[in-house]
């Protein structure tokens, strides 16, 4: 491992030149980075207006790979240009001074000290990750950038409809994101819009304004815009999904707001941990934070980073979170509650809602898999479209724990499963490779647990989860109950991704009639199973032990057992159809008071009337 040389030490003037050089390339680094990432959210908004899904999707996805590219590219040309793996200790600390000044009124510091440390860190021995040469405490201020913004491109617009009128207000806001495509009719959606806002404010106080995000955000086939409603001492969320209608025989391509959801639960389930990131443009991404973060306080800034596609920078403050929780808890890392994992060793730390997982050195019958091919599909899921289903993962190596909070149960079955990741480091656990994700309750533990109106909306839940990975193209490979989890929200949510599959690439098949009656008593299938089938039929066994569970089944999901169901999924995937679920629920969309647009197609999901009864 490369890292500073103390035998090669510069004069102090030349150190100081040689730092500032070093410094310059780093922000290069990073306003480069920068400058395509908001390409990104420029380019999607054109594809949004094209109706191009798929190409959205892509972008979404190769998006996620922009931050490593450009890492590695400053690293080369630091090697490359200024001999960056032979400078010494001083120096380096020169560097991220200069860096420091460099930054003196940049609209992104906190992600610019984010990359360079992605960037030292590749150069670094782990000796170095401390402040005096990384970031690991924040050097500036992001609180007062939003005042430096030029007028022009403010971060968001405040409208007053006590001056104006509700409707010209609404209209403002609407035609204030100079959309190329016309809405269909701009008027039907501002009375309903009002009406909704009506209905949820009662009477209007003399401080009555709406501020609205200035760039709208975009996922999957549709767009929000985010605002915040102050009225009296309420400040309200409010979020506008606005969708575009293809072109007919009749009519051009427009678009129509699909609902207005004020409600702060609908809020928090579309910046869900379980969705895709979104693509947005934002000048100063910090003052984006801090307007979202007033409307849900209790969302860690982590989460707001990463759903805002800033991932990294998402990440960095959560292991300033982490370190930060164990100064201030004592409680000890143990396994996770459940059934343990074949493939992976789970623990957790009760005080805090994460958890960690390792993948074990060897794995346990049946499973048959490789380290790699277990990563190629945890990475398979994170650049996958996730449609509010499938939990993220924050990617970590060589991340240090105190050696002291953990459970010595759990450390002895770290070192008994994943010898090769656990190093024992001064008072630290040093874990060369793990996954990071929020901490849900298990599945089966849910049903085991729950009264009758809980196991009724679990498996309702479980049903639409599933239909909604195969509407995405992913089939789970492994359904058992242990590998999905429920939110706080009340949301099932997949988590298990070591045997994920494309949908497309399997193959879904009917179980043959049994040739007689000894084969089909017999332990082993009568008929030929070969990888990526799925046999829907053969489901019940694993999925139906419990009477309860049996009987939401058959209220829910009467179809799930049946071929057909996943073969209309899998066609629809292999047409090249983009999923179109939307992350809220049916009875909140203008068109279900009656006036609004009629639903888009949505490749075989859950009838509206049974997904209306879903919680958010
Ligand atoms: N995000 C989570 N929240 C809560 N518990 C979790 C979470 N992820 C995993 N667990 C717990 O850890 C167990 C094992 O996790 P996981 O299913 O990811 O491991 P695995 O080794 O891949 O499992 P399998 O043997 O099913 O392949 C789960 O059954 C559950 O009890």
């Amino acid at each position: 491992m490369p890292f500073p040389s103390a035998t090669h030490r510069f004069p102090r003037v030349l150190a100081d030149a040689a730092g500032f050089e070093l410094a310059i390339a780093i922000r290069q680094g990073f306003d480069r980075h920068y400058a395509i990432f908001r390409q990104a959210a420029v380019d999607a908004r054109a594809l949004f207006e094209q109706g191009d899904w798929q190409a959205l999707q892509r972008l979404n996805r190769d998006r996620i790979a922009f931050y490593d590219a450009r890492v590695q590219e400053c690293v080369a040309t630091l090697a490359r240009e200024h001999h960056a793996t032979a400078v010494d200790d001083a120096l380096w600390q020169q560097v991220k001074l200069h860096y420091i000044g460099l930054l003196t009124g940049h609209p992104q510091p906190e992600c610019a000290e984010t990359f360079f440390n992605s960037v030292c860190c590749r150069i670094l021995h782990r000796a170095y990750f401390n402040n005096d040469f990384i970031f690991v405490r924040p050097a500036l201020a992001t609180e007062y950038l939003e005042n430096d913004e030029p007028a022009e491109a403010p971060t968001y617009r405040v409208y007053y409809p006590r001056d104006e009128g509700l409707d010209t207000t609404l209209w403002r806001i609407l035609s204030h994101f100079h959309f190329e495509a016309p809405f269909e009719d701009m008027s039907r959606d501002v009375a309903l819009m009002r009406a909704v806002i009506e209905a949820r404010l009662g009477l209007v106080a003399d401080n009555f304004q709406i501020h609205v995000l200035s760039s709208p955000f975009f996922r999957n086939t549709a767009c929000f815009a985010v605002a915040r409603i102050i009225n009296a001492d309420t400040v309200l969320p409010a979020v506008l999904a606005i969708r575009r209608r293809p072109a007919s025989d009749v009519a051009p391509a427009s678009l129509y707001v699909d609902a207005l959801l004020l409600e702060p639960r609908a809020l928090a389930t579309l910046f869900s941990f379980a969705h895709s990131y979104f693509l947005v443009d934002m000048g100063v991404p910090s003052a984006y934070v801090a307007f979202l973060q007033s409307l849900l306080p209790g969302k860690p800034k982590a989460e707001w980073y990463a759903s805002l596609g800033l991932q990294k920078h998402g990440k960095a403050l959560f292991y300033r979170d982490l370190l930060h929780h164990l100064r201030h808890s004592s409680d000890a890392f143990v396994s996770a509650p459940g059934i343990k994992g074949l493939v992976m060793i789970v623990f957790t730390l009760p005080s805090f809602p994460y958890v960690f997982k390792v993948i074990r050195d060897r794995f346990g019958w049946p499973k048959e898999t490789t380290r790699e091919a277990v990563m190629a599909r945890y990475r398979l899921v994170k650049t996958h479209d996730r449609l509010g289903r499938m939990a993220d993962t924050l990617e970590f190596s060589k991340a240090a724990f105190p050696r002291a909070r953990f459970d010595e149960a759990l450390l002895a079955e770290l070192k008994d499963g994943a010898p090769s990741m656990i190093e024992f480091d001064g008072d630290d656990v040093v874990i060369q490779h793990l996954y990071i994700e929020r901490r849900m309750t298990p599945l089966n533990l849910y049903l085991r647990d729950g009264d009758d109106a809980a196991v009724d909306h679990g498996i309702a839940e479980y049903g639409h989860a599933i239909k909604e990975m195969l509407a995405a193209g992913i089939f789970p490979g492994d359904m058992l109950y242990k590998n999905f989890g429920m939110t706080r929200h009340g949301r099932v949510v997949f988590y298990d991704y070591d045997e994920v599959e494309y949908l497309a690439d399997c193959t879904v098949k009917t179980v043959p009639a049994p040739p007689d009656e000894e084969a089909e008593l017999g332990a082993e299938p009568w008929y030929p199973v070969a990888p990526g089938d799925i046999f829907p039929e053969t489901y019940p066994p694993f999925l139906l032990g419990d009477a309860r569970v049996a009987a939401a089944f058959k209220r829910h999901h009467p179809d799930f057992f049946d071929p057909a169901m996943w073969r209309a999924h899998q066609n629809a995937v292999r047409q090249g159809r983009v999923a179109d679920v939307m992350p809220y629920p049916a009875h909140l969309r203008l068109a279900a008071t009656g006036a609004g647009a009629p639903a888009a197609g949505n490749a075989g999901l859950a009838p509206d009337a049974e997904r209306d009864r879903r919680s958010v």
